[in-house]
């Protein structure tokens, strides 16, 4: 499925319609853009994600956080079908990564944490060809790539080999090539990562503009004030485990902010915060 469907795109709509802002899609008849059930990843020793469920509704933003280690990038790879789970079972838009995952792969984008790219190839050329793979005609594929090197203030650099990019430019360049089939469910890793002020905001208009067309954005983020002003929904993860998930109120309860919310919730309160650095700023 190259592309959308105006009779997926109304489902969408209806599906956003059905699952508002705000409600959980366990309360909804919509089914969830994800669904993950006792997914479990080892590394030698290392449990990187212990048996995780997460239900993330349609139609929303999603903002998977937690510390460092915490097992995001490991639980975002196995569900968009990069990394194999050790058990566990994962749906994507209703179908299952493992057993269907042309599918799946035909209705996501993803931006991956360590994004690799084709290096030689110039900006537009990666879109042309990533739009190509995707099945899309040459003219769509086009009109496509110059709308959105516009939108990302990529333009002036489309025909600079992307080795020459920077980082933000990089991430900017990874996020249009992972919208240029509207995909039905977005996936970024640390999308604001390296990205100057102007830039997120123009990426954020572009994510609000895509959810609000019912689309899903999940995105992995360690900055909280980001994600309690993006998200309609948070699952929280510590040690390879959710310690929470809902809307951004539920997960908030009554704590100040989000933030206050998540030191609880991964258990960092109170932790040394450096006294213990007695030498660090004393006599040289
Ligand atoms: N390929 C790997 N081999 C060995 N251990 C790994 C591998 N990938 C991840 N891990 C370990 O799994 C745990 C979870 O890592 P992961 O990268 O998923 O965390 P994260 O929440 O994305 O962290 P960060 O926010 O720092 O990017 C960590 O302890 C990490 O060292």
């Amino acid at each position: 499925m190259p592309d959308q469907v105006p009779d997926q795109a109304a489902k969408r709509a209806e599906q956003t319609e059905r699952a508002p802002a705000g409600q959980g899609a366990a309360r909804t008849a919509a089914p969830p853009a994800v669904r993950v059930e006792g997914l479990w990843k080892r590394f030698g020793d290392q449990v990187a994600v212990a048996g995780i469920d997460l239900d993330l509704p349609a139609g929303q933003f999603v903002g998977l956080v937690g510390p460092n280690g915490a097992g995001k990038t490991t639980t975002l790879s196995m569900v968009t079908g990069l990394l194999r789970p050790d058990m566990g079972r994962v749906q994507v838009a209703g179908h299952d990564v493992w057993g269907d995952p042309v599918a799946v792969k035909a209705r996501i984008g993803v931006l991956p944490e360590g994004l690799r790219l084709f290096e030689r190839l110039s900006g537009r050329e990666l879109l042309g060809y990533t739009g190509r793979l995707r099945g899309l005609p040459g003219d769509e594929v086009d009109k496509r790539a110059t709308q959105l090197l516009d939108v990302l203030d990529l333009a002036g650099a489309q025909h600079k080999l992307v080795v020459d990019y920077s980082t933000g430019m990089r991430k900017k360049i990874g996020l249009a090539a992972a919208l240029l089939h509207n995909p039905e469910v977005l996936f970024l890793d640390e999308p604001f990562e390296g990205v100057d002020p102007v830039s997120a905001q123009t990426i954020r208009g572009v994510l609000e503009r895509y959810t609000d067309s019912g689309a899903t954005v999940v995105f992995s983020s360690h900055v909280m004030e980001l994600v309690e002003s993006l998200c309609d929904w948070v699952a929280v993860m510590a040690a390879g485990r959710i310690r929470a998930q809902g809307t951004l109120a539920e997960v908030r309860g009554d704590a100040p902010s989000l933030q206050s919310a998540f030191l609880e919730l991964v258990g960092a309160q109170g932790r040394d915060t450096g006294e213990s650095l007695d030498w660090l700023g004393g006599a040289r």
